[in-house]
């Protein structure tokens, strides 16, 4: 057998960073060399001679994380919110500095998410309204999901290269964000709520009829092959790919 690939997980206590953990270890060509967490060294991933590190932290922190990590040499694979242009265009930049590393930013590793997105962006020309709503669990940290706002701008690139206008919306609010947030140009809605994991729903209208794409995440297992997969490939992918579409060929 080939040498296993070392890999180092970031929040490792955590929802999604714990699931992590299990994957890794029960996968045959990945070795978990090292698991930190809050108020841990980051240095330890380099000790541990990780060769890729996997990012499941806050938003806070993952910036940073990744920025130290480049440094070193270790790849990333990316799970954690909250990227932004910016952060991104910063990432890129550094990574000028380092050519044979790579780093994976995903929105979302679950298989069928990432064919939603897909999906919605190819339907979204084709529609007058489109509109996004995404459910999670209470304890998530942030709003709208990254991957709303992954598949919010997906459709607005998709709608604006077809020359499609803003959808139709006689609305006042009364209320401010009753109409949900505004990312280039679409509206998105979230709902957190007991008993949730994450969920998205794309709504498309046309008069007389709507196309709904639903996409439901039951438990965090749901994501552990997008991530193993980004795992494997991210040390033949140099520089920074943002979203899980480019490794399934849907880019
Ligand atoms: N891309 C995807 O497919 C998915 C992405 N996510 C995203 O992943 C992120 C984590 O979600 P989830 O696991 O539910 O959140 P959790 O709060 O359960 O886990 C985050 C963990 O990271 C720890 N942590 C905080 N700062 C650091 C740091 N600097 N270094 C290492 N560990 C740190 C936290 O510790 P403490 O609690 O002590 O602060 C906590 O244990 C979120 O941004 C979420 O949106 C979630 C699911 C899927
Ligand atoms: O916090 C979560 O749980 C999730 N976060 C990601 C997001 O914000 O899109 C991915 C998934 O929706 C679960």
């Amino acid at each position: 057998m080939s040498e296993r690939i070392r890999v180092a997980v970031l929040g490792a206590a955590g929802r999604m960073g714990s699931t992590v953990v299990r994957a890794v270890e029960e996968a045959p060509d990945l070795e978990l060399v090292a698991a930190l967490d809050a108020d841990e060294d980051l240095t330890a991933v380099v000790r541990a001679g990780a060769q890729v590190a996997v990012d499941f932290t806050v938003p806070s922190a993952t910036e940073g994380n990744v920025h130290a990590l480049v440094d070193a040499g270790v790849h990333l694979v990316v799970g954690t919110t909250g990227w932004d242009d910016d952060s991104l265009a910063r990432v890129r930049d550094h990574l000028v500095d380092r050519p044979g590393v790579g780093v994976v930013v995903a929105p979302n590793f679950a298989l069928g998410a990432v064919l939603a997105m897909a999906f919605a962006a190819r339907a979204a020309r084709w529609f007058e309204s489109v509109e996004v709503i995404e459910l999670h669990h209470p304890a998530k940290v942030d709003a709208p999901s990254g991957t709303a706002r992954h598949t919010a701008s997906a459709i607005a690139a998709a709608r604006a290269a077809a020359g499609v206008g803003p959808g139709p919306d006689a609305t006042s609010q009364s209320l401010d964000g009753a109409r949900g947030a505004d990312v280039d140009g679409v509206r998105v809605h979230s709902v957190r709520l007991r008993g949730l994991v994450a969920h998205e729903e794309i709504l498309l209208g046309n008069a007389g009829e709507q196309l709904t794409i639903r996409h439901d995440s039951f438990d965090r297992v749901s994501f552990m092959p997008g991530v193993l997969l980004a795992v494997r490939r991210v040390g033949a992918r140099p520089g920074l790919t943002v979203g899980l579409e480019h490794l399934l060929d849907l880019a």
